[in-house]
Protein backbone atom coordinates (compact mmCIF):
# COMPACT_ATOMS: atom_id res chain seq x y z
CA UNK A 1 0.00 0.00 0.00
CA UNK A 2 1.08 3.35 -0.92
CA UNK A 3 0.34 6.14 1.81
CA UNK A 4 1.43 9.34 2.35
CA UNK A 5 2.88 9.04 5.66
CA UNK A 6 1.78 11.89 7.31
CA UNK A 7 -0.72 11.07 9.60
CA UNK A 8 -2.79 14.52 9.31
CA UNK A 9 -3.99 15.47 5.83
CA UNK A 10 -5.29 13.40 3.08
CA UNK A 11 -3.23 10.48 2.21
CA UNK A 12 -3.08 10.43 -1.20
CA UNK A 13 -3.10 6.64 -2.84
CA UNK A 14 -3.39 6.46 -6.64
CA UNK A 15 -7.24 6.07 -6.84
CA UNK A 16 -8.68 6.72 -3.48
CA UNK A 17 -7.75 9.03 -0.87
CA UNK A 18 -7.85 8.39 2.71
CA UNK A 19 -8.44 11.35 4.71
CA UNK A 20 -7.67 10.87 8.47
CA UNK A 21 -8.70 14.00 9.99
CA UNK A 22 -12.04 14.10 7.82
CA UNK A 23 -12.41 10.39 9.48
CA UNK A 24 -11.55 11.35 13.08
CA UNK A 25 -14.00 13.94 12.31
CA UNK A 26 -16.65 12.02 11.32
CA UNK A 27 -16.31 9.71 14.40
CA UNK A 28 -16.42 12.03 16.83
CA UNK A 29 -19.47 13.53 15.62
CA UNK A 30 -21.29 9.80 15.16
CA UNK A 31 -20.04 9.45 18.80
CA UNK A 32 -21.92 12.58 19.26
CA UNK A 33 -25.02 11.96 17.59
CA UNK A 34 -25.01 8.40 19.56
CA UNK A 35 -25.44 10.39 22.87
CA UNK A 36 -22.03 9.91 23.60
CA UNK A 37 -19.58 12.31 25.25
CA UNK A 38 -16.26 12.11 22.77
CA UNK A 39 -14.25 14.19 25.17
CA UNK A 40 -14.78 11.77 28.34
CA UNK A 41 -11.76 9.62 29.31
CA UNK A 42 -11.62 6.69 27.76
CA UNK A 43 -13.32 8.30 24.44
CA UNK A 44 -10.64 10.86 23.73
CA UNK A 45 -8.31 8.38 21.58
CA UNK A 46 -11.35 6.71 19.73
CA UNK A 47 -11.79 9.01 16.58
CA UNK A 48 -8.07 8.82 15.64
CA UNK A 49 -8.11 4.76 16.37
CA UNK A 50 -10.91 4.39 14.71
CA UNK A 51 -10.04 6.34 11.38
CA UNK A 52 -6.42 4.44 11.75
CA UNK A 53 -8.65 1.40 11.99
CA UNK A 54 -10.76 2.23 8.88
CA UNK A 55 -7.42 3.20 6.85
CA UNK A 56 -6.65 -0.94 7.75
CA UNK A 57 -10.16 -2.20 6.68
CA UNK A 58 -9.90 -0.16 3.65
CA UNK A 59 -6.49 -0.82 2.32
CA UNK A 60 -7.07 -2.51 -0.54
CA UNK A 61 -8.84 0.50 -1.80
CA UNK A 62 -5.54 2.29 -2.01
CA UNK A 63 -3.68 -1.05 -4.03
CA UNK A 64 -3.72 -1.83 -7.73
CA UNK A 65 -4.98 -5.49 -7.82
CA UNK A 66 -3.31 -5.66 -10.93
CA UNK A 67 0.49 -4.92 -9.03
CA UNK A 68 -0.26 -7.83 -6.66
CA UNK A 69 -0.73 -10.22 -9.58
CA UNK A 70 2.68 -8.58 -11.62
CA UNK A 71 4.91 -11.45 -10.54
CA UNK A 72 4.03 -14.41 -12.65
CA UNK A 73 6.51 -17.04 -14.35
CA UNK A 74 5.98 -20.20 -16.33
CA UNK A 75 6.11 -23.17 -14.65
CA UNK A 76 5.28 -25.78 -17.55
CA UNK A 77 2.20 -27.03 -15.27
CA UNK A 78 -1.10 -26.78 -16.80
CA UNK A 79 -3.43 -28.59 -14.05
CA UNK A 80 -5.14 -27.56 -10.56
CA UNK A 81 -3.64 -25.23 -8.31
CA UNK A 82 -6.00 -25.00 -5.64
CA UNK A 83 -5.30 -22.87 -2.07
CA UNK A 84 -7.89 -23.60 0.08
CA UNK A 85 -9.23 -22.13 3.65
CA UNK A 86 -7.22 -18.49 3.22
CA UNK A 87 -8.71 -16.57 5.89
CA UNK A 88 -11.00 -13.55 5.12
CA UNK A 89 -11.99 -10.20 7.38
CA UNK A 90 -14.16 -8.01 4.91
CA UNK A 91 -16.73 -5.46 5.65
CA UNK A 92 -20.24 -5.51 5.09
CA UNK A 93 -20.78 -1.90 2.80
CA UNK A 94 -24.88 -1.53 3.81
CA UNK A 95 -23.89 -2.00 7.66
CA UNK A 96 -19.86 -1.05 7.99
CA UNK A 97 -20.19 -4.07 10.22
CA UNK A 98 -17.36 -7.34 9.47
CA UNK A 99 -18.42 -10.66 7.58
CA UNK A 100 -15.59 -13.01 7.84
CA UNK A 101 -14.44 -16.89 7.22
CA UNK A 102 -11.98 -18.35 4.57
CA UNK A 103 -12.06 -18.07 0.31
CA UNK A 104 -10.63 -21.10 -1.69
CA UNK A 105 -9.04 -20.06 -4.59
CA UNK A 106 -8.11 -22.30 -7.82
CA UNK A 107 -7.07 -22.50 -11.31
CA UNK A 108 -5.65 -23.95 -14.31
CA UNK A 109 -3.24 -22.24 -15.84
CA UNK A 110 -2.73 -21.80 -19.20
CA UNK A 111 -0.65 -23.24 -21.95
CA UNK A 112 2.29 -21.54 -21.23
CA UNK A 113 1.91 -22.84 -17.79
CA UNK A 114 1.80 -19.29 -16.13
CA UNK A 115 1.02 -19.41 -12.41
CA UNK A 116 1.92 -16.62 -9.49
CA UNK A 117 3.32 -17.15 -6.29
CA UNK A 118 1.01 -18.78 -3.65
CA UNK A 119 0.88 -15.83 -1.14
CA UNK A 120 -0.05 -13.83 -4.19
CA UNK A 121 -3.03 -15.57 -4.08
CA UNK A 122 -4.08 -14.43 -0.39
CA UNK A 123 -2.88 -11.23 -0.78
CA UNK A 124 -5.50 -10.68 -3.86
CA UNK A 125 -7.98 -11.99 -1.41
CA UNK A 126 -7.00 -9.44 1.30
CA UNK A 127 -6.79 -6.90 -1.24
CA UNK A 128 -10.52 -6.91 -2.39
CA UNK A 129 -11.55 -8.11 1.49
CA UNK A 130 -10.26 -5.08 2.81
CA UNK A 131 -12.99 -2.75 0.93
CA UNK A 132 -16.28 -1.91 1.76
CA UNK A 133 -18.05 -5.30 -0.08
CA UNK A 134 -20.83 -7.45 -0.29
CA UNK A 135 -19.55 -10.78 -0.50
CA UNK A 136 -20.98 -11.48 -4.39
CA UNK A 137 -18.64 -9.20 -5.14
CA UNK A 138 -15.69 -10.29 -3.59
CA UNK A 139 -15.72 -13.74 -4.86
CA UNK A 140 -16.03 -11.93 -8.63
CA UNK A 141 -13.06 -9.41 -8.43
CA UNK A 142 -10.94 -12.27 -6.83
CA UNK A 143 -12.10 -14.61 -9.93
CA UNK A 144 -11.74 -11.56 -12.40
CA UNK A 145 -8.31 -10.44 -11.39
CA UNK A 146 -7.11 -13.71 -11.80
CA UNK A 147 -8.30 -14.28 -15.55
CA UNK A 148 -7.03 -10.58 -16.36
CA UNK A 149 -3.61 -11.42 -14.82
CA UNK A 150 -2.92 -14.98 -15.55
CA UNK A 151 -4.95 -15.64 -19.07
CA UNK A 152 -6.02 -19.14 -17.11
CA UNK A 153 -7.89 -21.98 -18.41
CA UNK A 154 -9.92 -21.86 -15.47
CA UNK A 155 -10.80 -20.38 -12.26
CA UNK A 156 -12.99 -20.76 -9.13
CA UNK A 157 -13.55 -19.13 -6.42
CA UNK A 158 -15.20 -20.40 -3.00
CA UNK A 159 -15.69 -18.22 -0.54
CA UNK A 160 -17.88 -19.09 3.04
CA UNK A 161 -18.65 -16.29 5.50
CA UNK A 162 -20.87 -14.94 8.55
CA UNK A 163 -22.41 -11.82 8.62
CA UNK A 164 -21.98 -10.14 11.69
CA UNK A 165 -25.18 -7.92 10.00
CA UNK A 166 -27.15 -10.72 10.64
CA UNK A 167 -25.69 -12.23 13.72
CA UNK A 168 -25.02 -8.84 16.35
CA UNK A 169 -28.29 -7.77 14.81
CA UNK A 170 -31.18 -7.27 12.46
CA UNK A 171 -32.85 -10.74 12.04
CA UNK A 172 -29.71 -12.12 14.41
CA UNK A 173 -29.38 -15.49 13.28
CA UNK A 174 -25.51 -15.95 14.55
CA UNK A 175 -24.08 -18.90 12.85
CA UNK A 176 -25.31 -18.76 9.79
CA UNK A 177 -23.12 -18.90 6.70
CA UNK A 178 -23.00 -17.75 2.98
CA UNK A 179 -21.25 -19.33 0.13
CA UNK A 180 -20.64 -18.07 -3.09
CA UNK A 181 -19.12 -18.97 -5.89
CA UNK A 182 -17.51 -17.37 -9.12
CA UNK A 183 -16.75 -19.51 -12.14
CA UNK A 184 -14.71 -18.92 -14.95
CA UNK A 185 -13.52 -20.71 -18.19
CA UNK A 186 -13.14 -24.34 -18.01
CA UNK A 187 -15.09 -24.37 -14.92
CA UNK A 188 -18.09 -22.82 -16.40
CA UNK A 189 -17.73 -25.08 -19.40
CA UNK A 190 -17.29 -28.02 -18.59
CA UNK A 191 -19.39 -29.89 -14.99
CA UNK A 192 -16.82 -32.77 -14.87
CA UNK A 193 -13.83 -29.97 -14.00
CA UNK A 194 -15.98 -27.61 -11.99
CA UNK A 195 -17.45 -31.02 -9.64
CA UNK A 196 -13.39 -32.15 -9.55
CA UNK A 197 -12.57 -28.66 -8.11
CA UNK A 198 -15.80 -28.26 -5.62
CA UNK A 199 -15.26 -32.09 -4.43
CA UNK A 200 -11.41 -31.01 -3.07
CA UNK A 201 -12.81 -28.07 -2.00
CA UNK A 202 -15.44 -29.30 -0.01
CA UNK A 203 -13.12 -32.05 1.18
CA UNK A 204 -10.75 -29.74 2.71
CA UNK A 205 -13.66 -28.21 4.98
CA UNK A 206 -15.05 -30.82 6.31
N1 LIG B 1 -26.48 -10.19 -1.16
C1 LIG B 1 -25.85 -9.72 -0.10
N2 LIG B 1 -26.54 -9.13 0.87
C2 LIG B 1 -25.87 -8.66 1.94
C3 LIG B 1 -24.48 -8.79 2.08
N3 LIG B 1 -24.15 -8.23 3.26
C4 LIG B 1 -25.29 -7.79 3.82
N4 LIG B 1 -26.34 -8.05 3.03
C5 LIG B 1 -27.75 -7.78 3.17
O1 LIG B 1 -28.05 -6.47 2.77
C6 LIG B 1 -29.39 -6.25 3.12
C7 LIG B 1 -29.63 -4.80 3.41
O2 LIG B 1 -31.03 -4.73 3.56
P1 LIG B 1 -31.82 -3.43 4.00
O3 LIG B 1 -33.27 -3.81 4.13
O4 LIG B 1 -31.47 -2.30 3.08
O5 LIG B 1 -31.18 -3.06 5.42
P2 LIG B 1 -31.69 -3.44 6.88
O6 LIG B 1 -33.03 -2.80 7.13
O7 LIG B 1 -30.59 -3.09 7.83
O8 LIG B 1 -31.88 -5.02 6.76
P3 LIG B 1 -31.80 -6.15 7.88
O9 LIG B 1 -30.37 -6.62 7.94
O10 LIG B 1 -32.71 -7.23 7.38
O11 LIG B 1 -32.23 -5.53 9.18
C8 LIG B 1 -29.64 -7.20 4.29
O12 LIG B 1 -30.58 -8.16 3.85
C9 LIG B 1 -28.31 -7.84 4.55
O13 LIG B 1 -28.41 -9.17 5.02
C10 LIG B 1 -23.78 -9.42 1.05
O14 LIG B 1 -22.54 -9.58 1.07
N5 LIG B 1 -24.49 -9.88 -0.02
ZN1 LIG C 1 -24.53 -5.93 6.46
Amino acid sequence: MTVNGSRRGPLYTGGSVFDQERAERAVRELLLACGENPDRDGLQDTPQRVARAYLEMFAGLYTDPDEVLDRTFDECHDELVLVTDIPMYSTCEHHLVPFHGTAHVGYIPNEQGKVTGLSKIARLVDLYAKRPQVQERLTSQIADALVRKLSPRGVIVVVEAEHLCMAMRGVRKPGARTTTSAVRGIFRSSATSRSEALALINGRTK
